[in-house]
């Protein structure tokens, strides 16, 4: 028996536990001898530090949706952990025991779940931060429908949230709070959907990324050989820009990666806690084999150039590009 130990947001019925069981789940229908055991962390920090402590193989973290665009907290979890100029003044940096080895396109569809059938009483929606502009249309028709302002209120995971409408005692307070979650979520906790699909848009999806320890080739499954992965690789990667006052470096920085026939798909910025108004760059790249050089030469223009991983583009990245094409 193969036991391998996944990590994500917890509890049970997040989307964070969909995308780990799109990525793993196949390899135990392929191989009866291969069992995951999922282990349901407190906060997105927690997937971070368990994968770290080795208490995980496998961890999975919300990077980016495609309608409201980047989880900060990742990005920030990622500059905490691979950026050691953002710990030079305790000097506590130490090298991540983990990298990025895939990611999951997951889509998301959020309900309104509540105890309270009359949705113009709802005074109260507990979520994941993600969630609230992701359902703008719907929630500002729910307050305008509704003659009060609704409170939106910030839980760690979305899961957690109809968790927490099973914990008021009141059956009045009850019936006048609601979550936003899966319908998974729903049946776990039991409590009812009262509007399902309150997703702004269509095709509302998140893209989850998954990181290995470092040392998991010992481990006997391998999440890279995943059939639905495409020839294709991405690499992430970090930097800061060495001298923040010299005309063009970031002209600089992407002339190298041009000079390199290296085609960027996103750069991200977070600030990078150094000193105020300095940023730390992420970068996602489409890998060849000239990275290698052009991350020598790029050298000269920055600080801290650390690869958080290369991985295989996923076979959905290409039909969710080619079906926005053809609109
Ligand atoms: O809270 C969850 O269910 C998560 O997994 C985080 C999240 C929230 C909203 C969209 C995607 C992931």
């Amino acid at each position: 028996m193969v036991t391998v130990r996944v990590a994500y947001l917890g509890p049970p019925g997040t989307y964070s536990h969909q995308a780990a069981r799109q990525q793993f789940e196949p390899y135990t229908l392929e191989d009866e001898s291969v069992s995951i055991i999922y282990l349901p962390q407190a906060s997105i920090a927690g997937c971070f530090k368990s994968i770290d402590d080795d208490q995980c193989d496998y961890s999975l973290v919300p990077f980016e949706n495609s309608s409201n665009g980047q989880v900060v907290l990742a990005y920030d979890l990622y500059r905490d952990w691979f950026v050691r100029e953002s710990h030079r003044d305790s000097g506590k940096f130490k090298e991540p025991e983990f990298e990025v080895i895939a990611e999951q396109f997951v889509p998301i569809h959020h309900n309104l779940i509540s105890f309270g059938s009359d949705l113009s009483k709802i005074e109260q929606i507990y979520s994941h931060p993600q969630v609230w502009s992701q359902c703008n249309r719907f929630l500002e028709e729910l307050e305008t429908k509704s003659d009060h302002k609704i409170e939106k209120i910030d839980i760690s995971s979305t899961s957690k949230a109809v968790y927490l409408l099973n914990t008021i005692k009141s059956r009045e307070r009850r019936s006048k709070c609601a979550a936003i979650a899966s319908s998974t979520a729903s049946e776990i906790h039991g409590v009812p959907i009262r509007r399902s699909n309150i997703e702004d848009f269509d095709g509302n999806t998140t893209r989850f990324l998954v990181m290995g320890r470092k040392q998991r080739k010992l481990l006997s499954i391998d999440p890279v050989s995943n059939k639905k992965l495409s020839d294709k690789k991405m690499t992430l990667l970090t930097f800061i820009i060495k001298d923040n006052d010299n005309f063009g470096s970031l002209c600089n920085i992407l002339e190298v990666f041009k000079q390199h026939n290296l085609n960027l798909q996103t750069i991200t910025t977070r600030p990078s806690i150094i000193s105020p108004w300095r940023y730390v760059f992420f970068v996602e790249i489409w890998y060849s084999e000239e990275l290698t050089t052009a991350l020598a030469e790029l050298q000269a223009e920055v600080l801290n150039l650390t690869v958080i991983g290369s991985f295989y583009r996923s076979k959905k990245f290409f039909d969710m590009v080619g079906a926005a094409g053809n609109q």
